[in-house]
């Protein structure tokens, strides 16, 4: 049994943790009814953890790839430092006006860069000019996160950490009949992960899986 199979243990959870922000829960609230895909948005749950992590790393410089509706934006702004810089790349430019709106209502919105663009091209750039980074929330496409992985390793302050979301997807990681592009992206970054001498790493069953890696 766990929070992601038994709604009934997740709204115990969700009745257990610090309650979601206000603005926070109807964008959430909003992202599920103007969005095709809503369950990408991280949610209650997710934030809460995300806005807590910053807390306990505090990191300074911190890059997001795959904004959505901004929602882990906001929480990695809300937790992070006063000093802190957020940026986030987001590929869809449709996304731009809604995101924004929401950053300038957000008190810790001033923390937040976004770019429209793709990430896998913008990686390079970004880190010339803002890195290196303390920390990297990676949530963009899943077909690419192991080249994500390799662009912005070089730029990840040594002690620094990666955090990729989705990275059980679905639990179908652990299903050999599962083929499709997205879990076999998936796959192939977590035994890229799982085998770099270079970092520590461990995959937290939060939400669709929380993979939390540290640059020695
Ligand atoms: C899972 S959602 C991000 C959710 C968001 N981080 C959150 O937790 O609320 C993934 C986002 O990545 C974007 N995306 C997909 N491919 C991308 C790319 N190549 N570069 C930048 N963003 C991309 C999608 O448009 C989508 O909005």
């Amino acid at each position: 049994m766990s929070v992601t199979t038994d709604p009934g243990l997740e709204q115990y959870v969700l009745r257990h943790i610090d309650p979601e922000p206000e603005q926070l829960h109807r964008l959430n609230r909003e992202t599920h009814r103007r969005c095709l895909y809503p369950d990408m948005c991280s949610g209650h749950y997710q934030g809460r953890f995300l806005k807590m992590l910053m807390r306990m790393i505090k990191p300074v410089n911190i890059l997001e790839l795959g904004t959505f509706t901004g929602y882990s934006a906001m929480c990695l702004a809300e937790g992070a430092p006063d000093n802190a810089a957020v940026h986030t790349v987001e590929l869809n430019d449709e996304m731009g006006r809604m995101i924004q709106e929401n950053f300038n209502q957000w008190p810790h919105g001033h923390k937040i860069t976004l770019h429209i663009g793709d990430a896998l091209q913008l990686i390079e750039q970004l880190s010339r000019q803002y890195g290196p980074w303390d920390l990297v929330f990676m949530d963009a496409n899943k077909r690419n996160y192991a080249d994500y992985y390799q662009a912005v390793m070089p730029h990840v302050a040594s002690g620094g950490f990666i955090v990729a979301d989705n990275t059980l997807w679905y639990g179908k990681v652990a299903d050999s009949d599962a083929h499709d592009a997205q879990t076999l992206g998936i796959r192939h970054f977590n035994s890229i992960v799982a085998s770099d001498p270079h970092v520590e790493k461990v995959i937290l069953p939060l939400r669709d899986g929380l993979t939390l890696i540290h640059k020695l």
